[in-house]
């Protein structure tokens, strides 16, 4: 095995979960890197890379090449790319692919790309023997901040968003910072919401430090990945306190409830819709929602869809593009959330910047009547 050539400055945010404990190692040339701090850290010698068609020109060849130095044997698994791929059709053709190249318990699955690849693969990670090692390599600004922490993985059911997985940790992501460069600002604004997010969730001064520097974390360089390092030691703390989603970790949920129903109401159309752009109207209306159940002041849901707006991201259901379905339709989709208990609603809401909490048994007529008033 070749040394690991000397590091460029990389953070590292450790995830002590046990048994299941990780490292994210966070940015630049990472990929060129990805075989050898792979074969420093774990057993295997076989990886099934899952990748999709717009990752896959820009980055896979080099990914392989890294692995094939490091004395990692490679197979790959090229998926089309948008929503829609989190489907059982793709998931049984990943799923083929890693029994087809011989990976075992000890070898791994690794997704190469954004939230969906990595949503998908560590859902095949999760079932092929019952469990392979899973790596996360997230090139969405997205997958990076977000989903390629916390073992949540998943496809999406005609009766809503996630609602079919496991929870998978993996054992090591790595997110390279240079590939953001090849994202769409589109795409990167999206990626953007879900770092907003943690500073209405509990980190005020965090929201506040975004509100004054976004066009430098949107510029690159050391603010970017300030921002990507707060942003998974945020999840990770969450993370660590409450792993399967009993209690707290439903606080990540922040904005998702309505930014799921209208991903749903869009038929998971990425033209119309993206993942983080649901999120940032989900939010503004979870604000909103607060402030009309009198829990916050509407000054806070202001300055919300100010900064969001800001930066380029849709806050009202007006700025999707076509029509929605009526009010009604979309509290069909809420009633199918995850969030649900003995058929009573989950909302996070908020006391204010940086306050929210879990709020149980939010009475569905408020719901409907505020959706109503929404989108009329
Ligand atoms: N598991 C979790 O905890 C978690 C958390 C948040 C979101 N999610 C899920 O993640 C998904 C959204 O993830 P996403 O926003 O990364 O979407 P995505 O995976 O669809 O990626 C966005 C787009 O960017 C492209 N892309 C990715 N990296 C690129 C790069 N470096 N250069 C050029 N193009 C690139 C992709 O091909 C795709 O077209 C949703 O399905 C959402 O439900 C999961
Ligand atoms: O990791 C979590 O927990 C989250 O809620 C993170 C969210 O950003 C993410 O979109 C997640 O997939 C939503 O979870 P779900 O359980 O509502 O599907
Ligand atoms: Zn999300």
């Amino acid at each position: 095995m070749n040394a690991i050539p000397s590091a460029p400055a990389i953070r590292t945010v450790h995830v002590p979960l046990g048994e299941r404990a990780y490292d994210i190692l966070i940015g630049p040339g990472l990929i060129a890197r990805a075989g050898a701090e792979i074969a420093s850290r774990l057993k295997g010698r076989k990886a099934a890379v899952v990748t999709d068609e717009n990752v896959a020109p820009l980055y896979l060849k080099a990914v392989v090449a890294s692995l094939d130095e490091a004395g990692i044997v490679s197979a790959e698994v090229v998926l089309p790319a948008g929503e829609k791929t989190k489907s059982f059709e793709h998931l049984m053709r990943a799923c083929d692919k890693v029994l087809e190249a011989r990976v075992e318990r000890n070898d791994y699955v690794m997704a190469l790309g954004g939230g969906v690849i990595g949503d998908l693969s560590g859902f095949a990670a999760g079932i092929v023997r019952r469990g392979v090692r899973f790596v996360q390599v997230p090139t969405s600004l997205l997958s990076q901040v977000d989903s390629s922490v916390g073992g949540k993985t998943g496809i999406n059911s005609r009766h809503g968003k996630n609602l079919i997985g496991v929870f998978h940790q993996p054992d090591l992501v790595l997110a390279d910072t240079d590939v953001l460069n090849s994202l769409s600002a589109r795409e990167f604004r999206a990626g953007y919401a879900e770092i907003a997010k943690y500073g209405l969730i509990d980190k005020p001064d965090f929201f506040a430090w975004l509100e004054a520097n976004w066009k430098s974390v949107f510029a690159g360089g050391s603010a970017r990945i300030e921002a990507i390092a707060t942003s998974c030691q945020a999840k990770a703390d969450v993370v660590v306190a409450d792993e399967r989603e009993n209690g707290q970790r439903a606080l990540l949920n922040l904005g998702h409830t309505f930014g799921h129903a209208l991903e749903a109401a869009t038929a998971y159309d990425s033209s119309r819709l993206v993942h983080g752009e649901g999120v940032s109207i989900g939010m503004v209306l979870a604000h909103e929602f607060s402030a009309r159940m009198n829990l916050a002041s509407p000054d806070d849901a202001r300055r919300v869809e100010r900064h969001l707006k800001e930066v380029g991201l849709p806050t009202r259901m007006s700025d999707i593009p076509g029509d929605l379905p009526p009010a009604e339709s979309l509290m069909d989709a809420i009633a199918q959330d995850k969030k649900v208990k003995s058929g009573k609603l989950t909302f996070i809401l908020t006391r204010g910047i940086g306050q929210s909490f879990v709020a149980d048994d939010v009475p569905a007529s408020e719901v409907i009547s505020f959706l109503r008033e929404k989108h009329p």
